[in-house]
Order: C-alpha cells, then sequence, then structure tokens
C-alpha cells in the first residue's frame, strides 16, 4: 500500500510540456530522491505534489486522500528550500513555532506546548539553547537545521525538501546530509529531496527516481540504479561509464570495432543492431589466471593517482574508441600499472550494459 501515490501526472507550462504522464508509488517511511540535470522536472513534480503549482493533468493521493485540487495550506507536508527562507527578523523560537501558532489544533497553540515543542525541536537539530538567535547570528549550515525543524514542527505526514543542501559548501554538505538522514529515519517521516547531485542521491535515498526531459526514466534503490541502469541516460547520468558504439552480432556477442565481446544482455536484439554498450571503469579488471570471459590487450596512455585508486585511459587493441579503467593501488603496485604499461585486461560478461540507443 503506497502513501503517496502519483498517477498520470502531466504539467503544461503554455506550449512546453515540464512533466509528462508521471506516475509513481512512495511507501510510508521511504526517502526518496528526485534525481536528474537541470530542468528535468524535480522541482515542477516536487511543488505539485505541496500544491503550491498546480498540474495540468493527473491525480495525487496522500494517505488515501485525494489531494489532487486541494490548496497547500490543506496538504499534509512540511517542506524546506534551497535558500533558507528564514524569516531574518524572527529568533529561531519564532522561526520554528511558526506553523505551530497558526495551527488548527488549539492544544497545539498553546504557549507551553510550542515552547516544549520548540525546545525538543532544537535538541534534535544539535542547536539546543539557541532559542534567541536571529537566523543572521547563524551559519548556513545551522539554518537549513533550523528550516529542518520549522518543516517538521507540526509532525507532518511528508515531508518535501527541494535541493536542502546545495546552496551549502562541500564540508558542511557531507555533514548535513547524514544527519538528515538519520533524522528521517528516527522520526520515520515520508520524504522527497530533489537533487542534482548524485552522491548525494546515492547516499541518502532508500529509493531513487531519475527524470530526464519531464519522464522518469527509472525507479530503484541506488544499487539497483547504479548496478543496472535501465537506460543510456541513467547509465551516464549516475557514476562514471564508458560506452563504445557497437553491433550486435549473435545472441551473446556484441562487435566493438574489431573485437568481439561476449555478454549477457543482448538476448532480444537483432544481428546487426546499433547498441551502446557500457562498461563501468571499476568493472575492467587486470586480467587474472581464472576462467576471463573478454580478454583484451591494453597499453596505458594516461595514467592519473586519485587516492584511494587510480584511473588509466586505455588504448585497446581492436578498439578505435577511448575506454578507461580504474585500478585499485593495490593493482597498480602488483601489476606495475603506469603510463607506457602493457597488460591484458579482462571485462567480466555480465558487466557489461547494452543499450539500445546512442550514449
Ligand atoms: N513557471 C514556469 N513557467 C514556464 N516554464 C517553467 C516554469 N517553471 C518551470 N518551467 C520549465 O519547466 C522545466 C522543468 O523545470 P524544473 O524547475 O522542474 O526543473 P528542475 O529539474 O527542478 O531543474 P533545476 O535543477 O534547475 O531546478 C524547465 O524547462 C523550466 O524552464
Amino acid at each position: 500500500m503506497s502513501y503517496l501515490s502519483i498517477q498520470n501526472l502531466k504539467k503544461h507550462f503554455g506550449e512546453f510540456t515540464a512533466l509528462q504522464d508521471i506516475s509513481l508509488d512512495i511507501k510510508e517511511g521511504e526517502f526518496v530522491c528526485f534525481l536528474g540535470p537541470s530542468g528535468c522536472g524535480k522541482t515542477t513534480l516536487l511543488r505539485a505534489i505541496a500544491g503550491l503549482d498546480q498540474q495540468s493533468e493527473g491525480s495525487i493521493h496522500q494517505a488515501g486522500r485525494d489531494i489532487s485540487q486541494l490548496p497547500p495550506d490543506q496538504r499534509d507536508f512540511g517542506i524546506v528550500f534551497q535558500s533558507y527562507a528564514l524569516f531574518p527578523n524572527l529568533t529561531v523560537a519564532d522561526n520554528i513555532a511558526y506553523g505551530l501558532k497558526n495551527s488548527s489544533d488549539a492544544k497545539v497553540r498553546q504557549r507551553d506546548a510550542i515552547t516544549q515543542r520548540v525546545d525538543e525541536l532544537l535538541e534534535l537539530i544539535g542547536l539546543a539553547g539557541a532559542n534567541h538567535k536571529y537566523p543572521s547570528q547563524l551559519s548556513g549550515g545551522q539554518q537549513q537545521r533550523v528550516a529542518l525543524a520549522r518543516a517538521i514542527a507540526t509532525k507532518p505526514g511528508l515531508l518535501l525538501l527541494d535541493e536542502p543542501l546545495s546552496a551549502l559548501d562541500a564540508r558542511v554538505r557531507v555533514h548535513l546530509r547524514r544527519e538528515i538522514k538519520e533524522l528521517q529515519r528516527t522520526l520515520g517521516i515520508t520524504t522527497i529531496m530533489v537533487t542534482h547531485d548524485q552522491e548525494e542521491a546515492l547516499t541518502m535515498a532508500d529509493k531513487i527516481v531519475v527524470m530526464n526531459n519531464g519522464v522518469i526514466e527509472q525507479v530503484g534503490t541506488p544499487e539497483e540504479i547504479y548496478a543496472a541502469p535501465a537506460s543510456a541516460f541513467v547509465a551516464s547520468f549516475v557514476g562514471t561509464m564508458n560506452f563504445l558504439n557497437s553491433f550486435v552480432s549473435d545472441t551473446n556477442r556484441v562487435q566493438v570495432d574489431e573485437t568481439y565481446l561476449s555478454c549477457d544482455a543482448c538476448g532480444d536484439m537483432e544481428q546487426d543492431t546499433q547498441v551502446s554498450v557500457a562498461i563501468r571503469p571499476e568493472d575492467i579488471r587486470v586480467r587474472f589466471n581464472g576462467d576471463a570471459t573478454n580478454t583484451l590487450r591494453a597499453s596505458v596512455r594516461g595514467f592519473e593517482y586519485l587516492g584511494a585508486f587510480a584511473r588509466a585511459e586505455l588504448d585497446v587493441d581492436g578498439i578505435h574508441q577511448p575506454i578507461v579503467a580504474d585500478f585499485s593501488m593495490n593493482d597498480v603496485r602488483d601489476h606495475n600499472i603506469c603510463c607506457g604499461a602493457q597488460m591484458h585486461l579482462d571485462i567480466p560478461k555480465h558487466r557489461l550494459h547494452v543499450f539500445r540507443e546512442a550514449s
């Protein structure tokens, strides 16, 4: 049973279609990320869920209630925007209490109850005692935590986060993403976060919704999205991927220039279909004496140390397209991998992805 159910949602801005027939189910307590490049429709979808922008067609149900036509104030959500959007003239406590003071529930509006709830929330976000400070006296990360506290103050069923970390510097961002994830887990609140940052989505989400040009390309766990991308777009947008223009040779083989590669994935494609074969840099291995499937001879044209691993640009015999491979530093030492080195490599066939469309 889904907590939030979106059915056949469309959104037009004049002639332009920002969302094309989006259907999506989100379970209670899930942390979902809408991930995609700028302009793909992530924010438009989030705003439709909040009622801030009415969809052109389609329906949205939350906890079994049809909220499609309701104004934002009759929906059950808290929201955090990219820019902190705190009231600068109100103290931290008054910012957090804002929704509580305007609650339709008289008990929630009681002064003692508000004071207690604000203290509880400040404790939760690690800012106990900051009640009387003003937003300008807080760092960006602290302001965003206050915005988060304000969003969850009334205990909404749904938390919406619109690029909440993108205005912060890298170190604060990494720290805060752990805090938000932990807070979400503790509260068990169904959460949707919009981001164009794949690392953010991979580390925080239970489920990632990858969007492109107003459509959903794939929905899956971070592992599924990374290991089994459903399209060339997803494969290229999440992580690093080599793409090789190829042809289907027979049921289990593709031809890349003068080289044949065994693969698991092209069973239903006709011979000579033009395809894009994709392989992650870390899935290319130095050949070991086991039963290798796709052995290639290569020389290292470029070599870059990246700390925990090294990235090598390869010239592969029989393939005239660039390929990069990532090697652990142990592999680098054991096999003397460096610029100009010659080596035998293996590409496990189950790690090859074959896409019909061009990359
Ligand atoms: N009010 C509007 N009027 C006209 N076009 C709009 C409006 N709002 C959004 N769009 C267009 O709809 C498309 C999707 O916009 P949206 O803001 O949802 O993208 P996004 O994926 O959130 O991108 P970003 O990461 O840059 O915020 C864009 O092409 C945008 O220009």
